[in-house]
């Protein structure tokens, strides 16, 4: 098997050591939180003006944290609901972090059978790609044969992929904490994650498969660290949800390795959270960014 090198696992735990840093900021633009010099004037049935206020403020968000995190995850629910306008703007909102040297991790959450799963890889991942996407969510549900064709376009490129395991919401235990066979379905779908790998691993030890933990399950993230030692773990919930840095450091190996915690609300939208609301207040939105990812990068201070 030929795998492209630098991995994605690589380049993301170069990231991470450069930048000193495990946030994952989320890039998740809503119409009614955005700020109030963005929103004047705008209709509600005006996409692409919207749209383009969509790139105006995940570009100025990128301008702040790039050189300070290692990574981004644009959520691409909030470009879609724009219709194509907000496709336009996903793209090139990606576009711009990655010039940034930004690691995108595209939260679309994609699967399907077989053959359809290849054209989303190819579609969000491969050489090809309009998007080109370092690396994709990806739905566990329709099985093994659905998550191949993914691995298969991450050994031809540097792309990686992070799989729902156990997520951050409150009702996900119906389906992934139910039993078969003496296991959950979320130990499962870890195991599978860790098959996977093992013939693709990283000089540090990672592989192209990382997974989705979410900060609101501690006690399973710390499970799911040890069932997965070949995975990088995107850990949500923190902040907004009410992660918090003692929730996820059970997730990381020795270092400050091995995981990337996202935030999206609590970060882009710090301008409106009540301890940052009034010195940040007006036109200085983008201060009150760079003051949420320093106090999250200082809180996540797991970097050797
Ligand atoms: O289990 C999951 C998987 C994905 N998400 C996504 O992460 C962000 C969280 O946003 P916050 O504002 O920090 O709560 C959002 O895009 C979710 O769709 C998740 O929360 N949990």
């Amino acid at each position: 098997m030929t795998i492209a090198t630098p991995s994605f696992a690589t380049l993301l735990t170069e990231a991470v050591q450069k930048t000193r840093s495990v946030t994952c900021v989320g890039l998740d633009p809503r119409k009614a939180n955005l700020p109030e010099p963005m929103r004047q004037a705008i209709a509600q049935d005006r996409p692409e003006e919207w749209a383009a206020a969509y790139t105006q403020f995940c570009c100025g968000i990128i301008d702040v944290v790039a050189g300070k995190v290692p990574c981004v995850k644009p959520q691409a629910a909030f470009f879609e609901q724009l219709g194509p306008a907000g496709m336009i703007s996903l793209g090139e909102v990606v576009r711009y972090a990655r010039s940034k040297q930004l690691l995108v991790i595209l939260d679309g959450k994609r699967n399907d059978i077989g053959s359809t799963a290849t054209a989303y890889a190819d579609a969000y991942l491969g050489a090809d790609s309009p998007w080109q996407s370092d690396s994709l969510t990806v739905s566990p549900y329709l099985g093994q044969d659905s998550i191949e064709p993914f691995v298969d376009v991450c050994d031809q490129r540097s792309a990686g992929i992070f799989v729902l395991v156990k997520t951050s919401n409150p009702g996900g235990g119906l389906l992934q904490n139910r039993e078969t066979d003496g296991q959950s379905v979320f130990q499962r779908v870890a195991e599978l994650l860790t098959e996977l790998n093992k013939p693709r691993l990283d000089s540090h030890g990672y592989g192209p498969l990382g997974a989705v933990v979410g900060a609101t399950y501690p006690e399973e993230l710390a499970q799911m660290r040890q069932a997965m030692p070949h995975s990088v773990i995107l850990i949500p919930g923190f902040g907004a949800q009410g992660g918090a840095a003692d929730d996820v450091k059970v997730g990381f190996h020795a270092g400050g390795l091995g995981a990337v915690v996202n935030s999206s609300r609590h970060i882009i939208f710090a301008y409106q959270r009540p301890e940052y609301a009034e010195k940040f207040a007006g036109n200085a939105w983008q201060r009150a960014v760079e003051a949420a990812t320093d106090d999250m990068n200082q809180q996540l201070n797991f970097c050797e």
